[in-house]
């Protein structure tokens, strides 16, 4: 016998209780099932190549075909029984919980010219990383590597580009903290394997501050623009907490290890030019004509044959894969303990409570 309305809606709850979060494909999977259930074979207009997570979430339901509403129901409530085999794993909140796909507008992905672009949008909070961005930008980047474009780009909008992480990321989850601390390292990993291995040119267009992760995961890409207003920044040490992004090891190759030292140890914010000088940034232009140059210049650059430019990227890449791995997993363990501990406590409660503004 088929699964009831009961099991079906029990599945649903299941899902929102998922103690990890179960992955793209999973959650595309999850979505076109719940779809063909609730409404049958795909009824919409086929999404333009300019939103690519809305193709990605079309063409997973479309595949279904005329598969009957009963069996997708069934599936679905199959596929998330083998996702969370015991409800006791479960917590009520956690990374990736309660997520299906990006529904939300804080982070904005187009593809035009064959350039995929990667927003940040949350320029009243200087577009600072939320749980929510994390997994959103993991999902648009596993979505922009698949697709037909041949750079992706990474921006802001507003005044920023990013502040970082949201600083009050931690204080909207509930649990113990070390399980949290340690479901957040996690995350993390995931989050900076995407970059480490993302297939095609990556390029961030840096138009105003890069502070925190934002900054130091532009050791990963393959260029950086920046607007002379670009500011690069990682305040690690006043907050209690150390490099991620892999910038332990890129920034000292880079920049050498006493400009790095000065950056990630000391937390020294460096200009844009200073930038360029010692590497991280690629070319700096100024701001009044930084996004006519540039964009100019990444459209003229997308033309170029996209195997070509992946094969190249994987070249100059690949021998340093194992090593950004190996690196990523250390910082995110060191991290796990650094945010259960006494001075990251204080710097996140120093910024909360704006006695000291970094
Ligand atoms: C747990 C789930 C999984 C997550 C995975 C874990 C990921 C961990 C990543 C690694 C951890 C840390 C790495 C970092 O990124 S550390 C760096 C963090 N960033 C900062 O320290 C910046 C803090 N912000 C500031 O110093 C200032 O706000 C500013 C950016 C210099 C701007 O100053 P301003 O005077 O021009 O503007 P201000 O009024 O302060 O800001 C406007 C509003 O924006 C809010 N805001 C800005 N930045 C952040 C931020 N990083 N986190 C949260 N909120 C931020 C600010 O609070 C203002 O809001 P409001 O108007 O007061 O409501």
């Amino acid at each position: 016998m088929g699964a009831s309305q009961k099991d079906f809606e029990n599945a649903m709850n299941q899902v929102k209780l998922l103690k990890e979060d179960p992955g793209n494909d999973a959650k595309l999977k999850l979505y076109a099932l719940y779809k063909q259930a609730t409404e049958g074979p795909c009824n919409v207009p086929e999404p333009g190549v300019l939103n690519s997570i809305s193709k990605a979430k079309w063409d997973a339901w479309n595949a279904l075909g005329s598969l009957p509403k009963e069996a997708a129901r069934q599936d679905y409530v199959e596929f998330v029984s083998s996702l969370s085999p015991s409800p006791k794993s479960c917590s009520l909140e956690g990374p990736g919980a309660n997520r299906s796909l990006p529904e939300s507008e804080d982070i904005v992905v187009t593809t035009e010219e064959n350039i995929t672009t990667i927003m940040f949008n949350r320029p009243t909070k200087k577009n600072a990383l939320t749980n929510e961005m994390y997994q959103d930008i993991m999902l648009a980047m596993k979505a922009a590597s698949k697709d037909n474009s041949t750079i992706t780009v990474f921006t802001g909008s507003g005044d920023y580009y990013s502040s970082g992480n949201d600083l009050t990321n931690f204080m909207k989850i509930s649990g113990d903290l070390k399980q949290v601390a340690k479901e957040s390292s996690i995350t993390l990993r995931k989050f900076v394997d995407s970059f480490i291995d993302f297939p095609k040119p990556l390029v961030a267009v840096v138009n105003g501050p890069a502070m925190g992760i934002a900054a130091t995961v532009l050791g990963l890409f393959d260029a950086v623009y920046a607007s002379n207003r670009a500011t690069f920044h990682t305040p690690f040490s006043g907050l209690g907490l150390t490099p991620e992004g892999c910038s332990s090891y890129t920034f000292p190759k880079i920049m050498g290890r006493a400009k790095a030292t000065e950056m990630l140890i000391f937390g020294k914010k460096i200009t844009a030019t200073e930038a360029c000088a010692q590497g991280l940034v690629t070319e700096v232009f100024p701001d009044d004509s930084f996004q006519k140059e540039v964009w100019a210049r990444l459209k003229a650059y997308a033309k170029n044959p996209p195997n070509a430019m992946r094969i190249g990227k994987q070249l100059i890449r690949s021998t340093e894969k194992e090593n950004l791995h190996a690196v990523n997993a250390e910082e995110c363990r060191v991290l796990q303990e650094r945010w259960v501990s006494e001075e990251c406590m204080n710097g996140i409660q120093n910024f909360l409570s704006r006695k000291a503004k970094l």
